[in-house]
């Protein structure tokens, strides 16, 4: 019998293929079963308007046969079959989806993605076999063919014998290699695992014939192996049942069983969607960052299902950076099986499904922080930041949607609370939304540039994070209102006049001379406005802050030599101190010094800012002991 060629293309993709590299062999058996899920589901269409065929559910399955003497591996559907053109046409021939890719030649020659690249569904089987025979029978007709290839040199078709209606391909497993087990397509609870894992949810039985062992019957100890069909996939997903019949345990259950994580999820979202375009998903919010969530290694993602087949583990696509933490997965009928992640990106549906995903999202987590303040807030100590970084990012372009899902420890209701909760309780005379940023909420409560705004009765939003100063500034305003750190110059608080004008002009050639003294270290000393009972403390000038600061010269590649922030030395002229600052300015200029250094110290140390020189501190604090 003549060897039929394959098409130019088809041969060229199948040497390819049978060479790649491609590190994920194990999709052939993905590709073989969806071809055999769709050809049953073919005559469950010709049935619904075909009156002379009846489709009965239990004649429909697929069967996977592995023999570990022939090595062979032998996939069975009771599907629509091929007749002996269809044969030729359809295996003999790339898949449309193939050919598109195919022209790009540079794309090719790396072997790698090849798979992913390409409508290549059948072809995959020569990744993990010598020979591939398919024998089929088509629906109506009393012939039967084999078609028969063993890789890229051609194929045959010949005539045979087939009783019932379908299709077997039998796989003639590959030798082991040094760098591949082959061996593995053999073996039933291999197989049974890579079911599971792509074609779990095939709407058609799986079935296999495993092999157990049991306690023989009538001896003791003694133990005997049987044979028995089992179905391996699950069948109906939990994503296209109705939501009335899942309880809050399915949900949970199904996160487990998906090794979502390891924490029980803040809550679930179920999307049927049924609009523009189709799609299912089931979507977490978990509690508990992933042990590597805040690390480069960490890939977010979705499973993306095309009709109950996984095609890819983490679509990156369908979420944007500042949901990264959201679990789950999406199954739609408009996404071809095979397509590339470079497709993937530019895919139309995928883009409306992602859009879509996101405004679920934000109004779950909008109805959690409305409706489930605790848990939300238990959601927020793990991905507060995360939110933070989203609004900070890209120039605050998702500020909008990230902005009302934030949250913030106030200084007056001792708990997080949102802008719009800081905003809606603002005395009317209080112009800016004041913050102070620090290492934690215990210290700055004791902060002493806070005592002014404190004073006003004014309600202040404590920042302890890195992030929080640098997304703010995204923000800029939120209702109208600017953001305020405490130590900025200005605070916006309306004082009298006159008595500064008269403190700031009666003791300006002591500040000058104190400047003088912490020469390149301040930009200005002067007479606080906002300190009450403190002696000192440091404010900044400009858009940089003391807390960016530190921020930033804590970043790898600055060695502490990062942009310095403006800082003023305020000093409270109505504090004891202060007079005898004035004393030794007017008799004993090295005193001045001395004190100078002292309380620029005492400054930087609230600031938790390193002192320079911490010997020739203590031994200043001695000087003035003795
Ligand atoms: N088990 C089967 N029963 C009936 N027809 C089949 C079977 N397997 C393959 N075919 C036919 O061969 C064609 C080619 O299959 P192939 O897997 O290469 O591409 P595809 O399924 O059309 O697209 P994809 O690249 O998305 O898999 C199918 O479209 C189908 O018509």
């Amino acid at each position: 019998m003549a060897k039929q060629q394959f098409q130019a293309e088809s041969k060229r993709l199948l040497e390819m293929m049978i060479n790649s590299i491609y590190t994920q062999k194990e999709i052939f058996l993905r590709e073989l079963i969806s071809n055999a899920s769709d050809a049953i589901d073919k005559i469950y269409y010709r049935a619904l308007t075909d009156d002379k065929l009846v489709f009965n559910k239990d004649d429909y399955f697929i069967k996977l046969k592995p023999d570990k003497a022939s090595r062979t591996l032998t996939i069975t559907d009771t599907g629509i079959g091929m007749t002996k053109d269809e044969l030729e046409n359809n295996l003999g021939v790339i898949a449309k989806s193939g050919s598109y890719a195919f022209k790009n030649e540079n794309e090719i020659k790396d072997g790698h993605n090849i798979i992913g690249q390409f409508g290549v569904g059948f072809y995959s089987a020569f990744m993990v076999a010598d020979v591939v025979t398919v024998t089929s029978r088509a629906l109506g007709s009393d012939e039967a063919y084999k078609w028969e290839s063993q890789g890229a040199d051609g194929y045959t078709v010949e005539p045979c014998e087939k009783d019932a209606v379908g299709t077997e391909i039998i796989l003639k497993i590959k030798e082991n290699t040094e760098d591949e087990q082959y061996d593995e397509y053999l073996d039933e609870y291999r197989l049974k695992t890579i079911i599971k894992k792509y074609s779990d949810f095939i709407r058609y039985p799986i079935k296999m014939d495993i092999t157990s062992s049991r306690p023989k019957e009538g001896s003791e100890g003694e133990f005997e192996d049987y044979t028995e069909e089992q179905t391996v996939n699950s069948m109906v997903p939990i994503w296209r049942k109705n939501k009335s019949e899942l309880t809050d345990e399915d949900y949970e259950n199904f996160y487990v069983e998906k090794r979502y994580g390891f924490d029980k999820p803040v809550s679930h979202i179920h999307i049927k969607a049924d609009g523009a375009v189709v799609y299912n998903a089931i979507l977490y919010i978990p509690e508990k960052t992933p042990f590597d969530y805040y690390t480069k290694e960490y890939e977010k993602g979705l499973e993306l299902y095309s009709n109950g087949v996984l095609i890819m583990n983490k679509c990156a696509d369908l979420l944007p950076d500042y949901f990264s933490f959201v679990k789950g997965m999406v199954d739609s009928e408009d996404l071809s099986l095979n397509i590339s992640r470079e497709l993937l990106q530019h895919d139309r549906q995928l883009k409306m499904i992602a859009k879509n995903i996101q405004s679920k999202i934000k109004s779950q987590l909008q109805s959690l922080l409305k409706d489930e303040r605790e848990k939300y807030e238990k959601f927020y100590e793990s991905f507060g930041r995360q939110l933070k970084f989203g609004v900070y990012n890209e120039y605050g372009m998702h500020k909008d949607v990230l902005q009302d899902l934030l949250l913030f420890t106030s200084s007056k209701e001792k708990k997080l609370v949102t802008l719009d909760e800081y905003v809606s309780r603002m005395p009317e005379d209080q112009k800016y939304i004041y913050y102070a940023a620090g290492e934690s909420v215990e210290r700055l409560e004791k902060l002493p540039q806070t005592e002014l705004v404190l004073d006003k009765g004014y309600e202040i939003l404590y920042f302890t994070d890195d992030i929080d100063e640098f997304a703010i500034k995204m923000i800029m305003s939120y209702k109208d209102k600017e953001f305020k750190s405490v130590s900025s110059g200005d605070l916006g608080i309306e004082a009298d006049a006159a008595e500064e004008k008269a403190e700031a002009d009666d003791n300006k050639e002591l500040f000058a001379a104190m400047k003088e003294l912490l020469s390149g270290k301040v930009k200005e000393v002067k007479a606080s406005k906002r300190l009450k009972s403190h002696p000192v403390c440091l404010s900044t000038e400009g858009e940089l802050s003391i807390e960016m600061e530190k921020v930033l010269s804590a970043m790898p590649g600055s060695d502490g030599q990062a942009v310095k922030a403006d800082k003023v030395l305020e000093i409270n002229v109505g504090h004891e101190v202060f007079k005898s600052l004035q004393k030794a300015y007017e008799s004993d200029k090295e005193k001045l010094g001395l004190f100078t250094n002292l309380l620029y110290n005492q400054a930087l140390l609230i600031e938790g800012l390193p002192i320079a020189d911490p010997v020739e501190f203590t031994n200043d604090i001695c000087k003035v002991m003795v």
